[in-house]
């Protein structure tokens, strides 16, 4: 019986092209002046920081992190303190207004069904929590916070590790096989299967590469296992 759904956010609740043409955009071109301008904030300073000890250079200045910063935009590297610079970056455009968070039409009245029927409903992002509660909170249609009982990003292990999924679990106090896992990335369904986890694969594109799991085009697709 599931309890709880943990769902991915990029390919699955929302688009790759808003992360990657707007998202990702966004912070890169805002970047270096953020942590020219405020690195000396504790908040930023202490992922600057982070920045450093990742990647072993505890003498790098701050241009220094600047082109480590910009290397890993341009490999897509999860890397936790990038992740939480980006968060605080795109804080900015949400507030402004220069964009809301991308959600596909058929996500919402799943989400709120299965919450009115007593699931718990988690996010799991490479993208920080902060940046989570931002895309949902400032989404395209309106604030969806309220449907989520928690959120997950890279601090409880990379996406792709079956340890991952597995603090998860333990996190809720739920067994894997009471958890239903949504995502497009099969590297990714692939760990949560391994820790245990009910999956379904969301392949929105019908060109998407497809493994062992089930599949479903929108969450309108999504079947429990008991169905
Ligand atoms: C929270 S929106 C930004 C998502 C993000 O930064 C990213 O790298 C995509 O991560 P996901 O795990 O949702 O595929
Ligand atoms: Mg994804």
């Amino acid at each position: 019986m599931i309890r709880a759904i943990v769902t991915d956010i990029e390919g699955t609740t929302g688009s790759i092209g808003f992360v990657h043409e707007v998202l990702f955009p966004y912070a890169r071109e805002r970047l270096s002046d953020f942590v020219r301008q405020r690195g000396n904030e504790p908040a930023f300073a202490e992922q600057l920081e982070a920045v450093r000890e990742l990647a072993g250079e505890p003498e790098a200045d701050r241009e220094r992190v600047i082109a480590i910063l910009e290397g890993w935009l341009d490999a897509d590297r999860k890397a936790t303190p990038l992740k939480a610079l980006q968060g605080m970056i795109w804080e900015t455009g949400y507030r402004r207004g220069d964009f809301t968070g991308h959600v596909y039409s058929d996500v919402v009245q799943h989400l709120a069904a299965w919450q009115a029927a007593g699931l718990a409903l988690y996010v799991y992002s490479s993208g920080s929590i902060q940046a989570q509660k931002l895309l949902f909170g400032h989404s395209d249609v309106g604030d969806l916070t309220p449907l989520f009982a928690g959120y997950f990003d890279t601090t409880t292990g990379p996406k792709q590790e079956a340890d991952s999924y597995r603090r998860i679990a333990a996190h809720l106090g739920l067994a894997g096989h009471e958890i239903l896992f949504l995502s497009d990335a099969l590297a990714e369904l692939d760990a949560a299967a391994a820790a245990g986890f009910h999956t379904v694969q969301l392949a929105r594109d019908s060109g998407m590469i497809t493994g062992d799991h089930p599949v479903a085009a929108s969450f309108d697709a999504v079947r429990f296992p008991d169905d």
